[in-house]
Formats: C-alpha cells, sequence, structure tokens
C-alpha cells in the first residue's frame, strides 16, 4: 500500500482494478512519463540489474563490491598499470571485474591457473575480445576439442628441433643486417642513447617474416608489416569496447591486420608456385605447403590404386587465404612476446657484464674460436650457459602476463565457487614464475638457478608458454633465436644500458617492456 500510496496517480488508480496494484501503478506511472523519463527508467533500471548481475556473479571471490555502472574499470583497462595487475593478483587466488558486458575472473596462483589450462572441456582460449576481429573468427586458435587438435598436429611438425635448422641461414641474414643498423643509429645520434624497444620490434618482426615466409615477401613489405603492427598491437586491450568505431585503436587496428592479411595470401600464391616446381623448403609456409602437396599426391595414388609411403602428417589442402590466416596468427602470438623478451635480454646483459662475459666465452669456444662460425642446431644446442641465461630472462620478465579464456559452460573452479558460464577467465604466469618456494630470491637474475639449482625441476610453475592442449607452438623456436641472437651479438658487439629509474619499470603494451624503452648504444667489436 506505501507504494502505491507514493507511486500511484489517481487517474490509474481509476483505471485498473485493485487486485493488481503494484503492477497498476507503474505501468500508470510510465503511461505519464514523457519521452526522458522513460529513457532513465529504463537506464536506471539496467544499471540496478547489471549491479545486481556483478554482485550475483562475484559470489564469494574477491573484487570491488559494487562496479561503476556499465562500463566498470573499462579506463584502467585502457592504460594498463603493472602495479595494478600486481595488486589484484596479490589480492586473492581468484578475484574478479566487471568491464562493460564482460564479467572477468583472474587467477593468481599457480594451481589455478594450471587448473583452468588443463580444463578445455569448460575453456577456451580467447585471446583477447578484439582477436577475433582482428584474426577473423573462423581462424584455427579459436578452433576447440578435437578440431583443434587435428589442426595443431599439421602445424607441430613445422616446430621441430629439426625443421627449425632449414630456417637458421635466414636468421643470419637478419641479424647481420638490424647489428649493423644498430651500430649506425648510434653514430647518426651522436654516441647518444637511443630508446631500441622499437628497433627491437622491427628486428623481431623482420626475423618472424623470414622464418615464416621466406623471401617471398620483400624489405620493403616486411618493413611496412613491422611499423603497422604498432597499431594491431595497440588495439589489443584485454576487453574493448563492443564494436569498432571508425578511428579508434580497434579500427586501425583492423585495417592493419587486413593488410597483413593480404600480403601473407600472396605469399601463400608464390610458395605454391614454387613448391608445385620441386622447390626447396626455406620457410615454414614452404614446409606448410609441401606437407599439403604430399598429402595431395598420397590421396590421389591411394585413389588410382598405387601403394605408395604414407606422409608423417596428412592433412587438407588449404586456400591462399586459410594459409594466410594461419601464418598472421603465428606472427601476431611471436610478435609482441619476442619483442619483448629481446627487449629485456638486451637489456639485462648490458646490465650484468659479469653475466655477459660468460656468454661471450661460452660462445667463442663453441665456435672453436672463429666468432664468425655460421649458426648450427648443434652449436646452439651447446650453448649451456646462454640458454641457461635466456630462460632467466623468460622467468624474470615473463612476456605474456595473462592468458584469456572464455568459460564454455558453468565451471566449479573451487568447491565453493563457479565460474559462469561467458565469463572470462585469466589465468596468470607471474605470480607462479616469482613464488619464492620454487624460484628462491625470485626478484634476483640468477641464470645459475638453471644450472646448478633446482631450477629446471619446477616444471609445474614454469608456466612462461601455457601449458595444456594450447601451450605455444613457438616455445622451441623461442629458446632457439634467443640463445642464438644473444650469442651472436655477444661475438659482434658492445653495447652499454643508460639506466633510469624507470628501466627497471614495467610497462605493459600487450606484453612487457621496460618503462623507458630500453636506451642504448652500439658499437662493432674490435
Ligand atoms: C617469448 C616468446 C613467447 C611467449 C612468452 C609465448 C607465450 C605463449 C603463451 C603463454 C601462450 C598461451 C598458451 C596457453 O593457452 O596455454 C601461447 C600460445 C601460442 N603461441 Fe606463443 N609465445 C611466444 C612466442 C611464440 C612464437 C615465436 C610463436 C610462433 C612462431 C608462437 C605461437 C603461439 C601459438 C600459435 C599459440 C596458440 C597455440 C594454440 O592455441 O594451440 N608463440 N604463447
Amino acid at each position: 500500500m506505501a507504494v502505491n500510496a507514493t507511486m500511484a496517480s489517481p487517474v490509474a488508480d481509476a483505471q485498473f482494478p485493485v487486485q493488481a496494484p503494484v503492477v497498476t501503478s507503474i505501468v500508470a506511472s510510465l503511461l505519464q512519463m514523457n519521452g526522458w523519463m522513460v529513457a532513465l527508467t529504463v537506464l536506471l533500471g539496467l544499471a540496478l540489474y547489471d549491479q545486481c548481475m556483478y554482485i550475483y556473479r562475484k559470489g564469494s571471490i574477491v573484487g570491488p563490491a559494487f562496479k561503476i555502472p556499465f562500463m566498470g574499470p573499462f579506463l584502467e583497462s585502457v592504460n594498463p598499470k603493472f602495479s595494478a595487475y600486481h595488486a589484484k593478483w596479490m589480492s586473492g587466488p581468484l578475484s574478479c571485474v566487471s568491464v562493460f558486458h564482460k564479467f572477468v575472473v583472474i587467477a593468481s596462483t599457480r594451481d589455478m591457473a594450471r587448473k583452468i589450462l588443463n580444463s578445455p572441456n569448460y575453456v577456451k582460449p580467447c585471446v583477447v575480445d578484439v582477436a577475433h576481429k582482428l584474426l577473423r573468427p573462423t581462424n584455427w586458435v579459436f578452433l576447440d576439442g578435437k578440431e583443434h587438435v587435428d589442426y595443431r598436429k599439421g602445424l607441430n611438425i613445422l616446430f621441430t628441433h629439426q625443421a627449425l635448422e632449414a630456417y637458421l641461414p635466414g636468421h643470419d641474414i637478419v641479424y647481420d643486417k638490424y647489428f649493423q643498423t644498430f651500430v649506425d643509429l648510434t653514430k647518426e645520434n651522436g654516441e647518444k642513447p637511443l630508446a631500441y624497444m622499437p628497433m627491437f620490434r622491427e628486428l623481431m618482426c623482420a626475423l618472424s617474416c623470414r622464418t615464416f615466409v621466406g623471401t617471398h615477401m620483400d624489405d620493403a613489405t616486411v618493413k611496412k608489416i613491422s611499423d603497422d603492427f604498432y597499431l594491431i598491437t595497440a588495439a589489443l586491450e584485454l576487453v574493448n569496447f563492443p564494436f569498432i568505431i571508425p578511428f579508434t585503436k580497434t579500427w586501425y587496428g583492423k585495417k592493419a591486420a587486413d593488410m597483413v592479411l593480404d600480403e601473407f595470401a600472396k605469399c601463400a600464391a608464390k610458395s605454391k608456385e614454387r613448391m608445385a616446381a620441386g622447390g626447396e623448403v626455406h620457410c615454414i609456409m614452404d614446409g606448410w605447403i609441401k606437407s599439403m602437396m604430399d598429402s595431395e599426391a598420397y590421396r590421389q595414388k591411394i585413389a588410382a590404386g598405387i601403394k605408395t609411403e604414407k606422409p608423417n602428417m596428412l592433412i587438407r589442402t588449404f586456400t591462399n587465404f586459410e594459409i594466410s590466416q594461419t601464418i598472421f596468427t603465428l606472427l601476431f602470438a611471436s610478435q609482441d612476446a619476442t619483442s619483448s623478451a629481446v627487449t629485456w635480454l638486451f637489456q639485462i646483459m648490458a646490465d650484468r657484464p659479469d653475466l655477459l662475459d660468460k656468454v661471450r666465452e661460452e660462445n667463442l669456444r663453441v665456435r672453436n674460436g672463429d666468432r664468425n662460425a655460421p649458426l648450427t642446431l648443434d652449436l646452439i644446442d651447446n650453448l649451456t650457459y646462454t640458454r641457461a641465461v635466456v630462460k632467466e630472462t623468460l622467468r624474470y620478465r615473463p612476456p605474456v602476463l595473462m592468458v584469456p579464456y572464455i568459460v564454455k559452460k558453468d565451471f566449479p573452479i573451487t568447491p565453493t565457487y563457479t565460474v559462469p558460464k561467458g565469463a572470462m577467465v585469466i589465468p596468470t604466469t607471474y605470480p607462479s614464475l616469482h613464488d619464492p618456494e620454487a624460484y628462491p630470491n625470485p626478484d634476483s637474475f640468477e641464470p645459475d638457478r638453471w644450472i646448478t639449482g633446482d631450477a629446471e625441476a619446477q616444471v609445474k610453475n614454469w608456466l612462461v608458454f601455457g601449458t595444456g592442449p594450447h601451450y605455444c607452438l613457438g616455445q622451441l623456436y623461442v629458446h632457439q633465436v634467443l640463445a642464438s641472437m644473444i650469442g651472436k651479438a655477444s661475438m659482434h658487439l658492445d653495447w652499454k644500458h643508460k639506466v633510469t629509474p624507470l628501466s627497471e619499470e614495467i610497462k605493459v603494451f600487450a606484453t612487457i617492456f621496460p618503462m623507458d624503452d630500453c636506451l642504448l648504444t652500439f658499437s662493432k667489436r674490435p
């Protein structure tokens, strides 16, 4: 009655029977409202619904008591701060936020992270929201279950230890070119330090393009992709505005992605021609297309009743655009993460000349005193100390802090909490890689922990490359590239780091970089 008394109008009372007084009064009030009042009421209703849903989904886990209506902490996610992430991880094993339409659960302990990554029945990768738009929804990385496993088998053979050897001569050429550029840049800048993070990004893009598409792409296109890739990275916020608005970061990112897809499709056409003519495999695209052609030849022979040896892997034939999409995922997955790792690696080596001396000594020894010896698989395999430096860099500054997944069906992650279907769930890597029980003095850079310590035995904590069915396809390649690059640099270059108060601070730009973008000078070693 009290509600009636305040809400109902005399007109309404006259028009509706007394048996439904509440409904009567609401409808009556709406009838009396003008357009603005109706809009405001609907908005308030939606805000209330949004707030109630947040509180309901949050349940027993840590998170703000209320969310900022609708957008939640969207502005924070546009400019993410490592310290804010860190505080969130420390707030509890499971914590949450809600941004726009998305409810996000962050899992910060090793065991929670592993549980998510190993629960393909409940979750599948979603990369970040905008990835569907950039990579296209039909992209293989969004496949799930058996379909994903089958697709991935066809790619695994391109990343075996042996397969990777074919790409090494191309790497030598890229290193030579960029090391010379680094020295020239320092000279042109009057021997004053320059921010090398952008240069390392360009180097890694060039290296990836050579590995993935070899000489099917010219240098100018590689440079264009490397420049424009920045726009793709800038679009990769954890949660985006639900649609692409012209002239925003996501819009520029999508345009850049379309350009890259177009270029890779042209490479696929060239690679198909070369492989059909019996050419040698020089890059991952060649290897994959050869595998398609071998599979097709086998099928045709079998259909014709001719006995023949079955290839290692039988795959279907993909269109140029499908090939382009897949090669783009490789670049997408590698570009930011490898650029991050290389930036920290060069910075740390400059800051720790004692460790760089050991890397130099080992590289010269393994090359039998000839610093110009070409890169081989054997040579890289024998770089025990250099490889420990690489592992420690990846542990100390893991490029990928978080791996977003989407919940396919209600996921009872603990006995007391179920992550609701449709939520984003994010396992983190940093806390387990800085867990003092697994890695004593976790904030100290100690490569020896991989040689004389027991870091190698802490397999459960080693989440740098994820785990489970979607673990990183490129991890072997990453170790090979980082060890060979720093080893070769140690043979031919001297470099100095201008340490600033921001050098050890972490900037989050899809992956992580030193906040001052790594100020270096390079010179040739005599
Ligand atoms: C330092 C460099 C890198 C780091 C730290 C890194 C890390 C990761 C992580 C954390 C994941 C998610 C794994 C999971 O969901 O369990 C991943 C997936 C992936 N990575 Fe990497 N990655 C690096 C470089 C590369 C490179 C160079 C390539 C390709 C050549 C690559 C290709 C992929 C692919 C294709 C996936 C998705 C695999 C799938 O869904 O089956 N990554 N990576």
